[in-house]
């Protein structure tokens, strides 16, 4: 099994759990002792990207491009990447964000909507950075129609396509088959993206590993959209256990989860009904704070909201359902 490289997001899909709350400060400490640690790579952005502090998405508490300053003039080794969501973000945010200095931009789409991305990963190559696809939702659909879509981003210049677990809805058979047929068709690395809403974040992603994984995803103390993410610290514990010379930090990496991480977050990340229930029903994980919020404002159960999203195959850039479907629940109450 090879060493895949570990990019940290817990300073982006992390930034969903704390409501997209972190200061210029916190961004600093994190991204010191990830970099200390030896983590390859660090992705900082609204938890929905660029240009993700929107009505739609959640405000952030500071603007973005204050919070990737501070991780750029503080990190020394790791690389620095975005996340950017075609639609959400546009050309403009992406420029800034090389002009700034960041080396890798993710750009993640709907599984089956690989065609809109062309423009962006062109554009990421032109400004010089590495992009790597993101293909948002892979449980919905078959080994066949992601080696399709990773196709298409390949044939856009992608340098790495991955295979997103959005939901925490796979099972560990559904990350290798995935993974595997990304890795016979394709010429470029294959990545590999949990959540944690069945328990098995950390198991998907050695399953991911076991298909040929070349690059994996984590948080600190699994924050994350929804259930959280494969735990980083947890990850690197599991990947020294196999015998991998992992030439990473455990020590730095479970004192700043536990000492850092975990004093700032408003909720325990837990498997509780709600997350459960939208990795059992298939539903996107970063929809549930939104719906927690729906069904407080309007009276009526988060878990039947994320039914009935389910029941209606919502997909990311669909937010809007969430109130019309509180709406409709409380209107039947
Ligand atoms: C908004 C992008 C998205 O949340 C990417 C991601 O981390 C996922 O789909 O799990
Ligand atoms: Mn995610």
């Amino acid at each position: 099994m090879k060493f895949p490289r570990l990019t940290d997001t817990t300073l982006r899909d992390g930034s969903h759990a704390v409501s997209h709350r972190f200061t210029p400060e916190q961004i600093r400490i994190v991204v010191h002792k990830l970099d200390e640690a030896g983590i390859p790579v660090i992705e900082v952005s609204h938890g929905a990207g660029l240009h993700g502090s929107t009505i739609q998405q959640g405000f952030s508490a500071y603007p973005e491009f204050e919070l990737l300053a501070e991780a750029l003039n503080t990190v020394k080794q790791a690389k620095i990447a975005s996340l950017f969501v075609p639609g959400i973000g546009t050309s403009i945010e992406l420029k800034q964000a090389a002009e700034m200095g960041i080396d890798v931009i993710r750009i993640a789409v709907h599984c089956t909507e690989a065609d809109i991305s062309q423009q962006h990963f062109e554009l990421a190559k032109q400004l010089g950075l590495e992009a790597v696809g993101f293909l948002m939702m892979a449980h919905t659909q078959p080994p066949s129609v992601l080696v399709k879509q990773a196709k298409l981003m390949e044939s856009y210049g992608a340098d790495c396509v991955y295979v997103v677990d959005s939901a925490g809805s796979m099972l560990p058979s559904d990350a290798e088959e995935r993974v595997q047929a990304l890795k016979d068709a394709l010429s470029i690395e294959v990545g590999f993206h949990a959540h944690n809403n069945l328990g098995l974040a950390i198991g998907n992603t050695i399953a991911a590993m076991k298909a040929g994984a070349d690059q994996i995803d984590g948080t600190l103390r699994g924050l994350g959209a929804g259930a959280g993410n494969a735990p980083t610290e947890v990850l690197v514990a599991v990947l020294k256990k196999m015998g991998f010379d992992t030439g990473l930090n455990l020590s730095i990496l479970m004192d700043l989860a536990e000492d850092v991480i975990a004093p700032m977050l408003p909720y325990p990340i837990v498997i509780d009904r709600d997350n459960l229930s939208s990795g059992y029903a298939g539903v996107y994980n970063s929809f549930l704070l939104h719906v927690r919020h729906a069904a407080e404002k309007f009276g009526v159960n988060a878990s039947d909201i994320v039914e009935e999203l389910g029941k209606r195959q919502a997909i990311a850039g669909q937010e809007d359902w969430i109130l019309d479907v509180a709406v409709k629940l409380a209107e039947r109450k």
